[in-house]
């Protein structure tokens, strides 16, 4: 299958209300976490991307039922369940395979699993699952595949070397079906860890301090079925927060998870971007003054991800493309991946005033007029990005691989586009 070309007819003014889909960070372990029951779930508001595609072909090939009854409801039945080999090149596809690791140890005391694949945005460990895993007893033996084994999980006090989103969800699942109580420390608390954690209490699990840095799973508790409705996905507000700001457009974010908001917003309000929350939903007016507030004593500000429930790393692309467009100095630090700054050369070739300092920081100065030109999308986020770059842009840019794009956002060029964006979907040539 040729890769997509999306064909951006840039400086269209947006306009109207839109909805997030489900987030996709937590989609992807509900659906895996799925596994652990042998009692049917039904999954609604589950973004239909390639992601969630690929792990549902995945699922499948262990043996569950898994089957979409809707645009967004997904219903997977996990009878029984064998440790299959699975299909590298579907694992290779998405980080989120290597959340198989969980459910799969638990409901069949081992597994082999082929390494995960994801965003090329740098090394991404995976020692922090192995540690969790062997606290929680069981061996784990990574040569080129990842092999697991387990005869009957055991609770434990774990103290993760650090607050891996997927580890967290892989040792909270592995927790779950553990035998006494897991003190999981050092946790990662991002909406979509928590969204997890309240799917798994919907199914019979006994899990205190959702949403802080330290959760207590009271393990092995019968676990039964369950209906679940996955939360909006704060990233992609925050990807429609930047969209708005950099086409000068208001748009109205329904159902945007207000509660979930507050570091974001903040980030936006940094680069002069100001929101108002009307219930759950989100107002981004067009009048922004778009001007960078500088320190106090005037000092260059900086915008920097940390782990939740400050301003996420996911972000930081459209952060940045946003900045493009804003007047004024700022320095954005990305401390997590070590390419995913990378793409900012694209931007730079679209006009964009920037300077890479080193992989984790570059200097943003604007506004600039960005012009439209050829680009590739190396990920997700710089993939939106760059599309938001091709939106305010002057003429017409080609964005190559969207299909990148399509990993995370769902059908994100008809929905823009029935806000008024000119985009086109085709097979992508000659690159
Ligand atoms: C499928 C899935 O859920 N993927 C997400 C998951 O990946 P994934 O789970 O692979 O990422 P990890 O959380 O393991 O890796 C990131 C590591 O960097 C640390 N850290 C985090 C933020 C920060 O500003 N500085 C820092 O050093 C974290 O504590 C973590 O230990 O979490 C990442 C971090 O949010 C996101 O980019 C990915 O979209
Ligand atoms: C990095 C991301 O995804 P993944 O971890 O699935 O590669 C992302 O969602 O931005």
């Amino acid at each position: 299958m040729a890769p997509i070309q999306y064909i951006v007819e840039g400086g269209h003014r947006l306009k109207g209300a839109i909805e997030p889909s489900g987030n996709k960070n937590a989609a992807l372990p509900i659906i895996a976490a799925a596994l652990l029951t042998d009692h049917p779930v039904t999954l609604d508001n589950v973004p239909r991307i390639r992601d969630t595609e690929t792990l549902v072909e995945l699922v499948r090939s262990v043996g569950a039922s898994a089957e979409w009854r809707g645009r967004n409801r997904l219903a997977i039945h996990a009878k029984e369940i064998r440790a299959a080999d699975l299909d590298p090149d579907l694992c290779a596809r998405i980080r989120a395979s290597i959340l198989l690791a969980g459910p799969l140890l638990a409901r069949c005391g081992e597994v082999a699993l082929p390494p995960p694949g994801g965003d090329v945005i740098g090394r991404r460990r995976l020692d922090t699952h192995f540690l969790a895993f062997e606290q929680l007893g069981a061996t784990v033996t990574a040569t080129d595949k990842i092999e697991l084994r387990a005869s009957g999980l055991k609770g434990a006090d774990v103290f993760l070397d650090e607050p891996s989103v997927t580890a967290t969800e892989n040792a909270l699942v592995a927790a779950v079906a553990a035998h006494g109580t897991t003190y999981l420390r050092n946790a990662a608390s991002e909406p979509h860890v928590q969204d997890l954690a309240h799917f798994l209490v919907a199914l019979g699990a006994n899990i205190e301090g959702i949403g802080t840095n330290t959760m207590v799973i009271h393990g092995a508790s019968t676990l039964g079925q369950a209906s679940y409705a996955i939360q909006p996905d704060h990233i992609e507000v925050g990807s429609l927060i930047g969209l708005a700001a950099v086409t000068r457009s208001p748009l109205r974010i329904v159902r945007a998870g207000t509660e979930h908001l507050r570091s974001i917003r903040m980030g936006f309000e940094r680069l002069g971007i100001v929101c108002e929350v009307a219930g759950d939903d989100l107002i981004v007016p067009s009048d922004q003054t778009m001007k960078i507030k500088d320190d106090f004593g005037g000092h260059v500000p900086k915008l920097e991800d940390q782990p939740w429930p400050a301003f996420p790393a996911d972000l930081m692309s459209i952060a940045i493309v946003t900045a493009t467009q804003c007047e004024g100095v700022i320095l954005m630090f990305e401390k997590m991946f070590e390419s995913r700054m990378f793409f900012v050369d694209k931007l730079i070739s679209m006009g964009a005033r920037i300077v890479l300092c080193d992989p984790h920081r570059a200097i943003v100065a604007g506004p600039s007029q960005l012009r439209g030109a050829r680009v590739v999308s190396p990920d997700i986020r710089a993939g939106m990005a760059m599309l938001l770059a091709a939106l305010c842009a002057e003429g017409t840019s080609y964005i190559d691989n969207a299909d990148q794009i399509e990993r995370g956002y769902e059908r994100i060029d008809e929905r823009l586009n029935a806000l008024g964006a000119k985009i086109t979907r085709v097979p992508e040539r000659g690159r």
